[in-house]
C-alpha cells in the first residue's frame, strides 16, 4: 500500500508570462498535517487548485491516494475534502439549513441528512447558533461552518487553504483544536498558511514555498536547525528588535559577528542570543532563494 496520501513531481503553472510554479515536487505521508508555507502571491492556492483538479498544471504530475489529478479526476474529488479561502456558504440560510443542503446535495436521505447536520453541528460547537442566520455569525463560526460543509461526507484528504486568515487568536486556536481532531481521524491534511506559528503548532512537516519551488522542508525544528544554532538579537533602546543575525553560537563565530556590526551599532545598543524562531526560518530562507531568483 502506498503510504504517501499527496505526491508532486516537477509541478509547473504559468499564467502568461508570470511562472507561479516553477518545478515543484512534494510528498505527504498519509494521516499526517502538512503545511505549506509562502507569503501572499507565492502560488499556495494555485497548487491547491491544481491538487484538488480545479485547474491543470502545465507539466509535471500530482497523485492524490494513487489517483492522477489529471486523468483520473472523478476519483480524486472522491478523495477529498476542500475549505477554500472564502466560505461557501449561504448567508441567507441558516447554519442547520446549509448544512442540510449539503447533505441532501451529497445524496443522503431526509433522515440521513437531519442525523448527519446534527452530528457536525455539535462536532464545531455550533449547536447553540444553528437556527441562526449565517450572516449573523462571527468569522470564527462561519469558518467552523465551513469546514463542516466540507465534511458533509468523509474524505481521506482535506485541503484547507489559509483556513485561520482574519481570525482573531482566540478563534484560530479553537479552529487549531478541531483540525487536530479531525488528524486523530486518520484525516491527511493539507493546508497553507502565512502564518510561521499555525505551522509550528499543527504540522507534522512543513514545506517553505519560494520562487515557485520548495525551498526547504521538515519539521518546526530541522527547519530551525537548518538555519543555525543562534540567532543574534540587537535591540534598542525601546527595546525594539532592529537586527537579528544567524550564527553557530560558538565563541569565533560570535566575536566575528560582534566585530562586524560593533562600530555601526548606537552605544545604547543590548544583544542577546537565542533560539531562532520560525519567523528567522521563513526569513532566512525565502530572502536566499529571492536573491537566488534576482540573480537568474
Ligand atoms: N487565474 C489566474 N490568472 C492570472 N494570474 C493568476 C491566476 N491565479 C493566480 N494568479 C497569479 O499567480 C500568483 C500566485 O497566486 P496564488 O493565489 O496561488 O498565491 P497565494 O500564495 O495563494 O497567495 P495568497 O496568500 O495571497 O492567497 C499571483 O501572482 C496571482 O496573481
Amino acid at each position: 500500500m502506498n503510504a504517501c496520501a499527496i505526491e508532486v513531481t516537477g509541478l509547473r503553472k504559468s499564467f502568461g508570462k508570470r511562472t507561479v510554479l516553477n518545478g515543484l515536487s512534494l510528498s505527504v505521508a498519509k494521516g499526517t498535517i502538512f503545511a505549506l508555507l509562502g507569503p501572499n502571491g507565492a502560488g499556495k492556492t494555485t497548487l491547491i487548485h491544481i491538487l484538488s483538479t480545479l485547474s491543470d498544471p502545465d507539466d509535471g504530475a500530482a497523485r492524490i491516494e494513487g489517483y492522477d489529478v489529471v486523468s483520473s479526476r472523478t476519483a480524486v474529488r472522491r478523495s477529498i475534502s476542500l475549505t477554500g479561502q472564502f466560505a461557501a456558504v449561504d448567508e441567507v440560510l441558516t447554519g442547520r439549513e446549509n448544512l442540510t443542503m449539503m447533505c441532501r446535495l451529497c445524496g443522503l436521505s431526509r433522515g440521513e441528512a437531519r442525523m448527519r447536520t446534527a452530528e457536525l453541528l455539535k462536532r464545531f460547537a455550533l449547536e447553540e447558533a444553528a437556527d441562526r442566520r449565517v450572516k449573523a455569525y462571527s468569522g470564527g463560526m462561519r469558518r467552523r461552518l465551513d469546514l463542516a460543509v466540507s465534511l458533509v461526507v468523509s474524505r481521506p484528504v482535506l485541503f484547507l487553504d489559509e483556513p485561520t486568515t482574519g481570525l482573531d487568536t482566540v478563534s484560530r486556536r479553537a479552529l487549531w483544536d478541531t483540525i487536530l481532531g479531525l488528524k486523530e481521524q486518520g484525516i491527511t491534511i493539507f493546508l497553507t498558511t502565512q502564518y510561521l506559528e499555525e505551522a509550528d503548532q499543527l504540522a507534522d512537516e512543513i514545506a517553505v514555498l519560494s520562487g515557485g519551488r520548495i525551498v526547504a522542508t521538515g519539521t518546526a525544528e530541522t527547519l530551525k536547525a537548518q538555519v543555525g544554532g543562534e540567532v543574534v538579537e540587537l535591540r534598542n533602546r525601546q527595546d525594539e528588535v532592529i537586527r537579528t543575525i544567524p550564527t553557530s553560537g560558538s565563541v569565533h563565530d560570535i566575536r566575528q559577528t560582534l566585530n562586524e556590526i560593533a562600530s555601526s551599532c548606537p552605544p545604547d545598543t543590548r544583544m542577546v542570543i537565542r533560539k531562532p524562531s520560525m519567523d528567522d526560518v521563513f526569513l532566512a530562507l525565502t530572502t536566499v532563494e529571492q536573491k537566488e531568483v534576482s540573480h537568474a
